[in-house]
């Protein structure tokens, strides 16, 4: 394996290039760079480590061949382009926790900074001014919180806050009662949050149903006096209907560390005395940055090198202990898939549903990942970089059903997979086992038992089951000059149907395949590669 190379392309602690080099992968930190500059190096890269600052974006990751995995480090991932990495086969992973306790301290700070004018005040004070009567405060406690996201950092702020002595209450779509329980929150509706709190923080992710979420409508729904504080994302807050009731005098305060643009360096809410700003603080500090590079450097490595997967988010996990258990099943996953699609791809041309059943010992492992090694197995003939990123995103785009079954029956096998593919004429069936415990290896084709190694150049026949068959094949292809390496045999009955897979040294020419599809007895033929 080549020596996996890393662009740490925003500001990192130094920690993710100690780690990425003591793991032997080659790290260059190149900050600041303009998108052009940015797309004129990606290519060289097998992974991209990024904070919020550089916009992986579509045009970015086309110029990403080598790409594998893009690194937050940190939790919010808007400005990654998701969708168009899993369509390009790469992962995207951050570092959920690492942030949360710094991010959630630094709303509490700003919720603090606004009730008591801290901002404003030093720095009148520091200008000689001593303006004791000028600023006048309101008191947190017995104050109502509502949290708008009770996530990682939305549970972390409702329980600072109810050591401040405050009521919260929470609108999170997938806060579960229990949850709010164990939060000691009020789990509330998002227009029963606005009616009844003076102090409104904002912790959800910046999405389709998130963006615009406090705007001129909600806003008129809010207690009038009431105060806004976003750690989370600009784009949950329209800044004008913001600035609107800043003026109106609606809202008395609003503290802000994030921004529908930025850097933000010219914004109309700055005008204002009664917001308090900061540059995107919010994971800021010495602990958080040194945690997110940390883990970040350590997920990007595992991957790169062992294909452990953690906090993925177009993916499923693998963790370090399962990656090497899952490797070789992986591989039996691949090739199974790959048969399967080969296969039905050139004897009917594409596939309606896929069944992947697991037996024996594979039943217990983590079959998510299988199952994505399956399909990206089975689509290789139809699209180009396929892997088990964006396979399950393209067989669902393509309309194929994919089904899983576990069974618990005792297996014939110590561990099987069995894949079936339905296409408009047909259902085929492939199953493998792993001999040793390491080597794919195929066992059943159409409920046929047949035992063969996986090859890169094989050739698929189905017979007949009578007398001449093998002669006359094997002097095809010695006539062709071709050399078999490996010849399995299986039929369903005697004298019923039969199949032939054999491994050759050599891609076998159209017109050899012409003749054996002429010989008697010969059902089809189809050339496969693995
Ligand atoms: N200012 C900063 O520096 C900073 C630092 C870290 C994170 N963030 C931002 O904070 C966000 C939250 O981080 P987290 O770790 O708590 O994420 P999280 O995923 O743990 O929590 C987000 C919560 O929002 C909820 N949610 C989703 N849609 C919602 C909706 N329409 N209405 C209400 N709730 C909804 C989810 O159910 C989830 O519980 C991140 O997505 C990121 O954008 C900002
Ligand atoms: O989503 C996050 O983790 C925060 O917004 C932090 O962003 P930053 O890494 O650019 O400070």
């Amino acid at each position: 394996m080549t020596t996996p190379r890393v662009l740490i392309a925003d500001k990192l602690s130094p920690a993710a290039v100690e780690i990425f080099r003591s793991r032997g992968i080659e790290a260059d930190v190149k900050t600041g760079l303009a998108p052009a500059e940015l797309r004129a190096i990606i290519g060289g890269y097998d992974g991209l480590a990024v904070r919020s600052a550089t916009k992986v974006t579509a045009e970015l990751l086309a110029e990403a061949k080598r790409l594998r995995v893009v690194g937050r480090a940190g939790i919010g991932v808007d400005n990654i382009d998701v969708k168009a990495a899993t369509a390009r086969g790469v992962v995207v992973m951050n570092t959920p926790h690492g942030n949360a306790i710094t991010t959630a301290e630094h709303a509490i700070a700003l919720m603090f900074a606004l009730a008591r004018q801290i901002p404003e005040a030093s720095a009148s004070t520091k200008a000689g001014k001593w303006e004791k009567n000028r600023f006048m405060g309101t008191e947190l406690f017995g104050k109502t919180l509502g949290v708008i996201g009770c996530g990682n950092i939305g549970s972390i702020v409702a329980d600072r806050a109810i050591g401040l002595k405050m009521k919260v209450i929470a609108y999170d779509p997938f806060l579960s009662d229990a949850r709010a329980l164990e939060l000691g929150v009020e789990k509330v509706d998002l227009p029963e949050l606005f009616a009844r709190a003076d102090i409104i923080t904002l912790h959800t992710p910046l999405t389709e149903a998130t963006r615009n979420l406090i705007d001129a409508r909600a806003i008129a729904r809010m207690k009038k006096g009431v105060r806004i504080i976003n750690c989370a994302r600009g784009g949950l807050i329209v800044e004008e209907d913001l600035a609107a009731a800043l003026r109106s005098g609606h809202v008395a305060g609003a503290a802000l560390d994030v921004f529908e643009t930025e850097p933000a360096t010219d914004n109309p809410l700055f005008s204002f005395e009664n917001v308090v700003c900061t540059p995107h603080l919010g994971a800021s500090t010495t602990e958080a940055q040194e945690n997110v590079a940390l883990q970040i450097a350590e997920q990007m490595s595992d991957f790169l090198l062992t294909g452990a997967v953690a906090n993925a988010i177009n993916m499923p996990s693998v963790s370090a202990e399962e990656a090497p258990r899952l490797a070789p099943y992986m591989a039996l996953c691949r090739n199974l898939g790959a048969f399967a699609g080969q296969l039905s791809v050139a004897r009917d041309g594409g596939f309606r549903k896929v069944t992947i059943e697991y037996e024996g010992q594979a039943a217990a492992l983590n079959h998510k990942p299988l199952t994505a090694a399956a399909l990206s197995g089975l689509l290789g003939p139809l699209m180009e970089g396929v892997n088990m990123v964006n396979a399950p995103v393209a067989a669902r785009e393509r309309g194929i059903e994919v089904a899983e079954t576990v069974h618990d029956r005792p297996s014939e096998y110590q561990t099987l997979v069995r894949i079936s593919v339905t296409t408009d004429r047909d259902t085929r069936g492939v199953a493998g086992t792993l001999f040793a415990g390491h080597r794919p290896r195929i066992v059943e084709i159409k409920g046929i038992p047949v035992e063969a190694d996986f090859a890169h150049h094989m050739l698929y026949v189905t017979n007949k089951d009578q007398p001449g068959f093998i002669g006359r094949f094997g002097a095809v292809l010695a006539e062709a000059g071709i050399n078999i390496a490996t010849l399995h045999l299986g039929r369903a009955e005697k004298g019923g149907d039969a199949i032939c897979l054999v491994s050759v040294d050599e891609p076998v020419p159209e017109s050899v395949l012409a003749a054996v599809r002429a010989l008697p007895l010969v059902v089809q033929a189809t050339p496969l590669g693995f």
